[in-house]
């Protein structure tokens, strides 16, 4: 069957199709024969080319909303994929090409196939094809050789991933076509992994330009991912009234409608108003804070950037540093190197006696070859300890090479963690890559959530570790590798195995020994590591202090974030204190609403013959609540059980039976008081 005549029977349903991305092109096809009225067949024609000075104005266009940034990342990205056959376009809106960048050898036989500066590339005059097909789709799309509608184009192979505007229109199409690729598509999945990052992170930047006069809340559920690609950015005035948002804050908040955010103020979204965050920002820029959302009660950590006036020379925030597709990639990477200067091995213990185990137990087996397990609640200081035994062992001057299984794209985990050889694939890059393994020969591989790992991988890994050698994608022969392993998770991997998504084989691989990292709140030594975390944010600072009732309070919180919690909060506090010591009043609500909800619970609990929640009693002043919420001692009252019960569900991770437990209630009165207080179950807990 010919080109033509295969387009022809499956788009007229002749031939069954069932792969929905096969059902996006058949749609495509439909309109080129029935809209566009294009013949698969037609002889060589050449593409529309605009004007010189027209083609200068749409780039001009684009440049003015995107900033001059979309070069370099265009060119990031090429040196990430270049391989032969390789280029990186951006068009605009209407797949007219504005830049490209490719190999200059080749760039002869590009302009030969239509791909060049000033062509329109949309579907009405190309049929079928990456950008224009993604500019009518509006989503990420690969269309590979035969996928094309016109037979001259069947010779390439393209991933395209569209750049939205701040009110959620297309402005632009990032693309990447490769000429007379033999690749299934399949394998062309690790190119389009790449080209969607980038295009959502010129997407974010070009957001953040469009709007650089306003203030932006950059927020996301994980500290580590402010200033990241995954980031939530919502736009407000002065006023704090909501301006506009990029779709990641609309994923985050699951919301599905833009304008379920403009217009409405950022105190009907989140707990914390905007002067609260510029009085932060202001005194803290570098550092994230907590909001609580109010809908469903769910905890984002939010930077705040402040307008960029020519003449601002006071406030700013920190502007994080470019963030290019490999910084995204090495995540985990970023995470480890942060400055733990005061952390090693010897001072982690603390003074509690399970770390102190663990310490015991650290030291004798990490120069053994043992693969140790680190299991804890998130922010418990899995990494902090990893690096350390790297660095309190014989290979400290050998890499520690760390890999986040839960931060990158499924699809790229493979190549990040086996590597590849020069041409394994499309996208491959010209001198192959060494892989997370390998970079770790003879040093410490840190597997941050490991439980997050897909099950493909295990068995790829498993195999690595049980035949000591790695052999990267496109290679024939093994390199042998001396590997040592730390892996972190906080799961209970024995639930996953149990539910068949984690091998038990590689579990006991992994699992030489298991370190268990108790929570922030189940340590012994709670008020010397507040100490300890107090005098590191401090730095050379002058000497600070923290009043009575602040530290007890600080004793008595649960500390659902744990030790990365504390250090948010205390780095908080020592920006808001005043005289250097640390007041009630320079803590967060969640932290002096326990109080309050206690006496509360005290007072109304007792009424009617519920017993006191965790039993804490501490009094803290009715004005310092009151500066806080700004509302009436009633409400105080109300909000402080609200947000209790919040953090309780977000701890239990909205298990309503060990919530109820933990707050000493039945469950029939939790889904009652949760009820009063507008809490829904989130969907996805
Ligand atoms: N003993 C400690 N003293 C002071 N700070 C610590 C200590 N342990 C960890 N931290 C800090 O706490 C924060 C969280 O630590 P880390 O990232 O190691 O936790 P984690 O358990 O790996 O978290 P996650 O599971 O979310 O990745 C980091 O900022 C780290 O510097």
């Amino acid at each position: 069957m010919n080109h033509s005549d295969r387009i022809v029977a499956l788009t007229r349903n002749k031939i069954k199709v069932i792969d929905p991305v096969e059902a996006l092109i058949i749609r495509s096809w439909e309109r080129c024969l029935d809209s566009y009225r294009l013949d698969p067949e037609a002889k060589r024609h050449e593409p529309i080319v605009i004007e010189r000075q027209t083609l200068t104005d749409h780039q001009d266009q684009v440049t003015e909303l995107l900033g001059d940034f979309v070069q370099e990342e265009m060119s990031l990205l090429y040196q990430r994929i270049a391989s032969s056959g390789h280029s990186v376009i951006l068009t605009d809106r209407n797949g007219i090409i504005l830049n490209y960048v490719g190999d200059p050898a080749l760039s002869q036989q590009f302009a030969q196939a239509g791909l060049r500066p000033g062509a329109v590339w949309s579907e009405k005059e190309e049929g079928t094809n990456g950008i224009g097909t993604c500019l009518h789709e509006k989503q990420a799309v690969t269309i590979c050789r035969e996928e094309h509608f016109r037979a001259q184009h069947t010779q390439l192979t393209c991933s395209a991933s569209p750049i939205f505007d701040s009110q959620g229109e297309l402005l632009a199409i990032l693309d990447v076509s490769t000429l007379n690729s033999r690749d299934s598509k399949q394998i062309h999945q690790h190119t389009a992994a790449l080209v969607r990052m980038s295009a959502k992170l010129i997407e974010n930047l070009g957001f953040l330009r469009q709007w650089r006069h306003q203030w932006i809340v950059r927020f996301h559920s994980r500290a580590e991912y402010v200033g990241h690609v995954g980031e939530g950015l919502i736009v407000v005035n002065e006023n704090g009234q909501i301006l506009a948002s990029n779709q990641n804050a609309l994923t985050q908040l699951d919301l599905n409608r833009r304008d379920a955010l403009l217009q409405r103020r950022l105190t009907d979204v989140f707990n914390t108003p905007l002067s609260a965050l510029m009085a932060w920002a202001g005194r803290q820029a570098n550092h994230v804070c907590l909001l609580q959302e109010l809908a469903q009660g769910r905890s984002y950590y939010a930077l705040l950037r402040t307008p960029q006036f020519p003449t601002a020379t006071a406030i700013l925030c920190r502007q994080p540093a470019h963030v290019s597709t490999t910084t995204l990639c090495n995540e985990a990477m970023t995470a480890v190197n942060e400055t733990y200067t005061c952390i090693n091995l010897a001072n982690l213990a603390g003074r509690d006696p399970r770390m102190a185990a663990n310490m015991r137990y650290a030291q004798k087996v990490m120069n053994k070859g043992i693969a140790i397990l680190l299991q804890g609640e998130t922010g418990t200081g899995k990494e902090a300890l990893a690096k350390s035994i790297h660095e309190a062992s014989q290979r400290a001057n050998k890499p520690f090479v760390a890999l986040n299984c839960a931060a990158i794209p499924e699809s790229l985990i493979e190549s990040e963690l086996f590597g590849y050889k020069h041409g394994a694939f499309t996208g491959a890059r010209r001198e192959g890559m060494r892989g997370k393994i390998l970079q770790s020969h003879e040093g410490t591989l840190f597997l941050d959530e490991i439980g997050d790992m897909p099950l493909a991988l295990q068995t790829r890994l498993l195999r690595v570790l049980e035949e000591r050698e790695v052999l990267p994608l496109g290679c024939e022969q093994a390199i042998p590798v001396k590997l040592n392993i730390i892996s972190a998770t906080h799961h209970q991997l024995g639930d996953l195995i149990a539910s068949g998504k984690f091998r038990e084989d590689l579990y006991y691989r992994l699992n030489g020994i298991t370190l268990s990292l108790p929570p922030l709140r189940k340590r012994t030594d709670l008020d010397h590591l507040i100490r300890c975390v107090l005098a590191m944010e401090n730095g050379d600072g002058q000497a600070v202090h923290i009043s009575s009732d602040a530290f007890e309070l600080l004793l008595r919180y649960d500390w659902p974030g744990n030790i990365r919690q504390l250090r948010n909060v205390l780095r908080t506090a020592l920006a808001l204190c005043t005289q250097q010591t640390i007041m009630v009043e320079d803590l967060p609500t969640e932290i002096t609403g326990v109080s309050a909800f206690d006496s509360c619970q005290w007072i109304y609990g007792s009424a009617k013959g519920e017993l006191p929640l965790t039993g804490v009693q501490v009094a803290v002043d009715a004005p310092a609540m009151e500066s806080v919420d700004s509302v009436n001692g009633d409400n105080v009252l109300k909000s402080a059980e609200r947000n209790v019960m919040l953090q309780e569900l977000e701890r239990h991770r909205w298990n309503i039976t060990n919530t109820a437990a933990s707050l000493k209630m039945s469950r029939n009165t939790l889904y009652r008081k949760m009820k009063k207080h507008g809490i829904a179950l989130p969907s996805t807990h």
